[in-house]
């Protein structure tokens, strides 16, 4: 079968940021409660709500969102562990403890909750190889390091788990190609390369990989639509594209890729009916990737945006006041 190398960005797609329909987007999907997406979104709720208030806060419109019933849903997430759990009754895991701790920090509301249970919570997640389960029944992935290392740097915790064990198991999953993989030996993909980068980074570890062998990788992702894939032979969309970016712009390699098409790439993925971002030109919009739409605009440099930090996929002028700082190659 004949399968699509790449996508077309055609003439009638988007040019310029519709910057107030996506905040529409985002404010009406947070109020339906009764709808399908609404209820199917119970298991990611948590990372839902992070992604929303992050495509909000670049938008300069955080203050749309109510604070209140926020906080609320996530005093009503935090199980026994200390952990956070997607939504009420659900089981806590390191991705919806690290949204919820962002979400914290955003609304400057650590101190509402007990920040020494969710250390040792994530504390408990560390192997004895250094690498990280994401819950109990400890699926083993790169994308957990991150998780576990971001959650600590922001409540300025990283004492709490073994920082060399951490970095040397993140180094076993490089490969020849210069990419990382989810484990010791898998293929190299452009989201497991910005989770083993973020971790090194918040380590300050970095100088211990090599930036041009992992930034050609990187650059060797965009398609001729401008476009970024996961993988080699994969179609381009908008959430690799920001963990390409964001990875370049960890690694001081940004000004590597072709910027003006991956902007035209990433406007065309906007829906100009409902507002939000698709995968790509076409698709139906979802707050998933229209964070990450927007998060990869604000990288580019778009002056109607916040700066937004390539590691925790934050704005900038939330992580200033907590003095979070991460290292990052120039
Ligand atoms: C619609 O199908 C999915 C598939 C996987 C997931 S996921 O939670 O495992 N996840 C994040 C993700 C979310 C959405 C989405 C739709 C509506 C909302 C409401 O906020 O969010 C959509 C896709 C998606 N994926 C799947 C994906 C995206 N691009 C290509 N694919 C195959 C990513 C997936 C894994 C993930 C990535 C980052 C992260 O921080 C957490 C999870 C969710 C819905
Ligand atoms: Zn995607």
């Amino acid at each position: 079968d004949f399968a699509r190398k790449d996508v077309e960005v055609g003439e009638s797609a988007p040019k310029e940021l519709l910057l107030e329909k996506h905040a529409d987007y985002i404010h009406a999907y947070e109020q339906k409660k009764d709808s399908y997406e609404y209820i199917m979104a119970e298991f990611l709720r948590m990372s839902g709500v992070y992604w929303c208030l992050t495509a909000m806060d670049l938008a300069k419109s955080l203050d749309r969102m109510n604070r209140a019933d926020i906080l609320q849903f996530i005093k009503e997430s935090q199980t026994e562990s200390g952990g956070f759990a997607a939504s009420q009754g659900h089981d806590p895991h390191l991705l919806h403890t690290l949204c919820a701790v962002q979400i914290l920090v955003m609304f400057d509301a650590v101190d509402e909750v007990s920040s020494d249970r969710i250390v040792e919570y994530v504390k408990a997640r560390q192997n004895e190889d250094g690498s990280f389960g994401g819950d109990e029944w400890n699926e083993i992935d790169t994308r957990f390091s991150l998780c576990a290392v971001a959650c600590l740097k922001l409540l300025n915790r990283l004492d709490a788990i073994d920082i060399p064990k951490a970095t040397a198991y993140v180094l076993s999953c490089q490969n020849f190609d210069g990419g990382f993989g989810t484990r010791p030996g898998s293929e190299s993909h452009s989201g497991q390369i910005y989770c083993c980068l973020g971790t090194l980074a918040i380590l300050g570890e970095l100088h211990r990989i090599d930036a041009d062998r992992i930034g050609w990788w990187l650059c060797e992702r965009q398609c001729a639509s401008g476009g970024l894939n996961g993988r080699p032979e994969k179609l381009p969309d908008v959430c690799y594209s920001w963990w390409v970016l964001a990875s370049l712009a960890i690694i001081g390699r940004l000004h590597w890729i072709d910027k003006v098409s991956m902007k035209r790439f990433i406007l065309a993925c906007q829906d100009d009916e409902t507002g939000g971002f698709a995968d790509r030109p076409g698709d139906m919009p979802d707050p998933f990737h229209t964070v990450f739409g927007l998060a990869g605009l604000s990288l580019l440099g778009e002056e109607r945006l916040k700066p937004v930090n390539p590691v925790f996929c934050m704005p900038e002028d939330r992580l200033a006041p907590a003095s979070i700082r991460v290292q990052l190659l120039n």
